[in-house]
């Protein structure tokens, strides 16, 4: 079991925004969350990453609890807004910060790093350009590369979809497929493009009013259920 979820709550000003009873997600899973703004899928990531207090409930990461424990951090790669960069630096300096943390070379970050050669479209690398000076879809492009630069157990993207370019996302899907594929990172996805979701996660969890009102293993029907639930709603 890679994460575990207990009894979850959290409100705000009385309102309840996450309310999960249980939920179990499987090592090598490639998860899927969606639903329509203020569902509650950025509040629930910050939750899992112990950055924001909850209500009630636990949340395990392979049994751990990650507001005791900090082990949890060494094998949990994150991109959830530009808030996760270090914006004073370039996209290198933070490539090679990171690999420092995370005890990668320079050369390993240097030989990693040309394999995103594609990904990064020429944008990214060799331009002298803080960080904070990158567009939103390039500075998302730093922070997805460098949680996979970590050689995480599971990562998790906000939205990552939403700012790139039509050839990224096609990239990037590639990327998270290869993932998936590969079974040894789990993955935890959140985006509002239900073709992008269906195509690469197995498994998607829908999100209304904090509750997860549907758990499915994606097959062929799952991208018109989701689609009749998301038009119903409009
Ligand atoms: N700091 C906060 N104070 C008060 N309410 C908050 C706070 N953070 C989030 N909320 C509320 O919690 C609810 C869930 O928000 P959240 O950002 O988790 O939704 P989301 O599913 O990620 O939405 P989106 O698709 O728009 O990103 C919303 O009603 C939001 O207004």
């Amino acid at each position: 079991m890679m994460i575990e979820i207990k009894d979850l709550k959290k409100t705000y000003n009385g309102i309840t925004v996450v309310d999960i009873p249980s939920l179990q997600i499987n090592k090598g899973e490639s998860i899927g969350l969606v639903g329509n703004n203020g569902a509650g899928k950025t509040t629930l990531f910050r939750i899992i990453l112990d950055l924001i207090r909850k209500d009630s409930g636990e949340v395990l990461s392979k049994g751990f609890n990650v507001s005791d424990t900090d082990t949890w951090k060494d094998y949990t790669g994150s991109y959830l807004d530009e808030g996760f960069l270090i914006e004073y630096l370039t996209p290198e300096e933070y490539f090679y910060y990171i690999g420092s943390l995370y005890q990668v070379s320079r050369t390993d970050i240097d030989v990693k790093l040309e394999t995103y050669t594609d990904f990064f479209n020429g944008e990214i690398l060799g331009k002298k350009k803080y960080i904070r000076d990158l567009s939103k879809g390039n500075q998302c492009k730093v922070g997805v590369v460098a949680c996979l630069m970590q050689n995480p157990e599971i990562i998790m993207l906000d939205e990552p979809f939403a700012n790139i370019d039509p050839s990224t996302q096609f990239r990037l899907k590639n990327m998270l497929k290869q993932v998936a594929f590969e079974g040894q990172i789990t993955s935890i996805v959140s985006s509002h493009d239900l073709n992008h979701v269906t195509d690469v996660c197995k498994r998607i969890l829908l999100m209304e009013k904090g509750l997860i009102i549907k758990d499915i293993q994606t097959d062929v029907n799952t991208l018109e259920e989701l689609e009749s639930y998301f038009s119903v709603m409009k």
